[in-house]
Parts: structure tokens; C-alpha cells; sequence
């Protein structure tokens, strides 16, 4: 392949990138979601093994809602009817997204409700307690986002 070849798929992929920014609702989400854990990881000083995991699972989850999206687009394309058929894969495409996400999500607990303390301790004075509140507060978060991802169908 071409230096040429090679800038122009660059480029066709960044206007795949910026089209599903500017049209799913839930890849503005999954990629804010995405640099606050990062953020936090960075605060927290994580391992190069939780890094891994961890970057690992949230490109996992952005990958999926670009091809959900790319199916959605495909399905569009091929029928503006209702259909069996672009039901069952549109649903099959948000799925890819939902359990990719679950999966960030236990990730994203196991990597850092050990360090919630050490985040919430400087600022507050208390761990235990604001432990609780937060733990509380991203359950929360998490099942709305659940809860959102199927009323949407993963958008
Ligand atoms: N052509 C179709 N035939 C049958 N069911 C469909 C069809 N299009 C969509 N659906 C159903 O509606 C759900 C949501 O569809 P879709 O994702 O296209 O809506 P949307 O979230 O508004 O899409 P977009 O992100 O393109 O605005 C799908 O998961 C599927 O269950």
C-alpha cells in the first residue's frame, strides 16, 4: 500500500469517527466516560496491567458502537420498511454494545473500588462513608446506562 493509500484510509476513518460523534448520542458518552476514567487512572497511578485492561475494554467498547453504528447505517440503506430481519441485527448490533459495556463496567470496578478511598480521601477527610456514596452513586450510573442502552437499542 501507498503512503497515499495509507493518509487517505486515515482520513476516511477519522470521518467515520467524527460522523457517529456527531450522531450517537452514546459514543458522546462511551468517549467522555472514556477520558474521565482515564483522568482518574492517571490520579491514581495505575499498574501497567490495569492500564492494559482497562484501555483495552473501553476501545472495546467504542469499536462496538462503531459498528453498531456502521450496521444501523447498512441496514437504513438497504430498508426503510419494517423487516424481521433488520430488527434482528440492528438488536444483535446493540447487544455487541450492551455486553461490551457490562464488561468495562466490572472492569472499571475491579481496577479501581480498591483505590476510591485514596481518591476521595484528600478532598473530604473520609473514606469509608464517601466509599459507600460513591460505589452507590456508579451503580446508579451504571444501571441508567444499561437501562438507556436498551430503551435506545444501543442507539
Ligand atoms: N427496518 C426496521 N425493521 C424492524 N425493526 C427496526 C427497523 N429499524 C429499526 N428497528 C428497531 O428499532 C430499534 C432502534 O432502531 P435504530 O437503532 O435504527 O433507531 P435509532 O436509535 O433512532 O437509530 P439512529 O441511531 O440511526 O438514529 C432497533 O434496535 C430495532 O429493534
Amino acid at each position: 500500500m501507498s503512503a497515499k493509500k495509507v493518509i487517505r484510509s486515515f482520513k476516511y476513518a477519522i470521518e467515520g469517527v467524527t460522523f457517529a460523534l456527531k450522531t450517537q448520542l452514546n459514543m458522546r458518552i462511551h468517549c467522555l466516560v472514556a477520558i474521565i476514567v482515564t483522568l482518574l487512572g492517571f490520579y491514581l497511578n495505575l499498574a501497567i496491567v490495569e492500564w492494559a485492561v482497562l484501555l483495552f475494554s473501553m476501545t472495546l467498547v467504542i469499536t462496538m458502537e462503531l459498528m453498531n453504528t456502521a450496521i444501523e447505517k447498512t441496514i437504513d440503506l438497504i430498508t426503510d420498511e419494517y423487516h424481521e430481519l433488520a430488527k434482528i441485527a440492528k438488536n444483535v448490533a446493540a447487544a455487541a454494545v450492551l455486553f461490551s459495556a457490562l464488561n468495562a463496567v466490572v472492569v472499571g470496578f475491579l481496577i479501581f473500588h480498591n483505590k476510591i478511598g485514596k481518591l476521595v480521601s484528600p478532598f473530604l477527610g473520609v473514606g469509608s462513608i464517601m466509599e459507600v456514596v460513591l460505589v452507590m452513586l456508579l451503580g446508579v450510573g451504571v444501571v441508567l446506562l444499561v437501562v438507556k442502552l436498551v430503551i435506545n437499542g444501543g442507539e
